[in-house]
Parts: C-alpha cells; structure tokens; sequence
C-alpha cells in the first residue's frame, strides 16, 4: 500500500507537485498517468524517500520508506534507466545488490529466470539490449521479493514482446496480492494494464478513478449514420443528452445514442438506414481533454 498525503515540492518558483493526495491499494495494477512533466517522477522519488517533499507526507506499508527495518523488503522500484556496470554480467549486478542487503544467492537465480535472462545472466550488461536491460532492472527491483512494486515509465521505447510482458508480469505481481503502481504517459497502454487510474497534470490529481469508469464516462463514441432519409432521421433521434451533426449530405455522426438505438428508432419509423458503424473515440483523446486545461495554464504561465 502506498499513501499520499498532501503531497508537494517545489524547486525554487517551480511547483513540481501540487497538494497531491491518492492511496494505491494491494491486488491490483494503478497506473499513474500524466503528460510529460506533470510530476510523476518527482512523485516517485519522494515515496522513496530520495526528494524531501515541501510538504505533505508519503508512507508505503504504514510509514514513510526509511523508517521501515528492511526497505527492500517493502518497496522495490525501477525509477529511471539504472547506472550498471557494463562490464559486468546480469548475474554479477544482481549478486552485488543482494549481498549489500542480506539477500541470499538464490534469489538472485529466481528473480532471473522470473524475468527471462537467465539464459544471458552471465553475458556481460554493457551488450544488453534496452528490453533485456529493464528486464535487469525490473529483476533488482524483485530482489527483495518486495510488497510494493513501483515502476516509472517502464515500457517506454520497448517493442511490443517488451510492453505484453511487462503488462503480464505487472498483472501477475497484482494478482499475488502485491501493490503495484506503474507510471505512463500513453492512456491506451494504462487501459489495458491497470485496474486504477491516478491522472495528474501539472503536479495536480485530476482524476482517481477505476479504468472501465474513464473508458465509460469519458470516452463517448461516435455512430456515423447514412440514410436517404437523413434529415428525417435526426427528428427521431434527436433529445436531451444527444449531439447530431452532418458533415456531408445523407450522413449522420450522432453522439449520445448507441448503434442498437438507432437501428431500433430508424426501424420503428420505417427509415432506410445504408450504414450504421461505431466509431471508438481513442482514450488518448479523451485523457487529453481531461487534462488540457492544467496543461494550458501551464504553458501560459511559463511564457
Ligand atoms: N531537480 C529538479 N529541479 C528543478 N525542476 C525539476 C526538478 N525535477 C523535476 N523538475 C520539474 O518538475 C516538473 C515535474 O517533473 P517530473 O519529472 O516529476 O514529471 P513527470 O511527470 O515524471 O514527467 P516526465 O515523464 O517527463 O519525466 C517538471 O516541470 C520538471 O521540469
């Protein structure tokens, strides 16, 4: 469990993070989701205990990070790109980290094959691939077999095996009961891997919902509409709740209604319908227009 409380930071004039409060609970996969700069990172590192926030408090397990006996043992996380020794093996990498915390040997071979390298885990990190080096740097943040898995931006410039086996180890790692919290900035990678949304901008929470709620409520789809009788059809359609528009003659795109509906109503008052197609409005869409308006002021603030 990770809680934030009133969190905030500034550097100097810069308000990073903004009276910031969410908890990410056990059992399932949160997405925190921001445009580039909303404050994720500094978010982060502050449950971490490596940025000291201006004010407010974050605890993961109960307590703020340092005052637990065994960190790793609470939280492990993958904040940015790790410094690791190219020369050394995957293997080598793991063994110091572990042996600098108590932790045995073999779990350092688990936490390998749990994450695919132990094929390469005495090949030397320098020759890694970016995919094999977060899988590296996911296995340290498993190290410590932890209660709470944190990871920023992990799937960002991996291939498609990359992000499907993030997503999988993520949702597994939930699925054992285990706090998971994953940074992103793309909305339709969060969609299919989180339960829980936490949407920030501009430092500020703008939206703590589970993700079928934002898919619902915030995406509207859109039915594109062709009859020869077009116009009498917007009579019968039209209501409270329900955008029509007509961008070229015999074609409809209506909000508000679904496809059955429509198909239902044209039907009823003998109307020929020649195409009734839904239209998925993307999520990327719907998470910009939830966060334009902070994004806005900020660029007018900063000019
Ligand atoms: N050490 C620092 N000194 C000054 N400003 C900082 C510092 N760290 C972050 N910032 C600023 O705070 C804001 C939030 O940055 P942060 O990296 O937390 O955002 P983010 O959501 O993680 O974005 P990104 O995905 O681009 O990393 C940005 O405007 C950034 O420039």
């Amino acid at each position: 469990m990770i809680e934030v409380v009133r969190l905030s930071k500034h550097y100097g004039d810069k308000v990073a993070v903004n009276d910031l409060s969410f908890t990410v609970r056990p059992g399932i996969v949160t997405g925190f989701l921001g445009p580039n700069g909303a404050g994720k990172s500094t978010t982060m590192r502050m449950i971490m205990g490596l940025d000291r926030p201006t004010s407010g408090s974050a605890t993961v397990n109960g307590r703020p990070l340092a005052e637990h006996r065994a960190p790793l043992r609470e939280i492990g996380a993958l904040l940015e790109a790790k410094a690791i020794h190219p020369g050394r093996s995957a293997r080598d990498h793991l063994l110091a980290l572990a042996a600098t915390t108590g932790i045995p040997a073999s779990r350092v071979d688990e936490v390998l094959e749990l994450v695919g390298l132990r094929n390469v885990a005495r090949k030397r990190a320098g020759a890694f691939s970016l995919g094999m080096g977060q899988r590296l740097g996911i296995a340290s943040a498993l190290l410590g077999d932890p209660r709470t898995i944190m990871l920023d931006e992990p799937v960002n410039g991996l291939d498609p095996d990359g992000i499907l086996w993030i997503r999988n180890l993520l949702k597994g790692l939930a699925a054992e009961g285990r706090t998971v919290f994953v940074s992103s900035h793309l909305m339709s990678e969060m969609a299919l891997t989180a339960e829980q949304l936490v949407v920030v901008a501009r430092g500020q929470l703008v939206a703590d919902v589970p993700v079928v709620d934002f898919v619902q409520n915030a995406v509207s789809d859109r039915i594109r509409v062709r009859s020869p009788q077009a116009t009498d059809l917007i009579r019968v359609l039209s209501g409270p709740g329900v955008t029509i528009t007509s961008t070229e003659r015999g074609a409809l795109d209506v909000i508000g209604l679904t496809a059955d509906v429509i198909g239902d109503r044209a039907f009823a008052a003998g109307y020929v319908l020649h195409e009734l197609t839904t239209e998925r409005a993307s999520l990327e869409e719907a998470f910009m227009a939830m966060t334009k308006d902070l994004t806005e002021y900020s660029t007018g603030k900063a000019a």
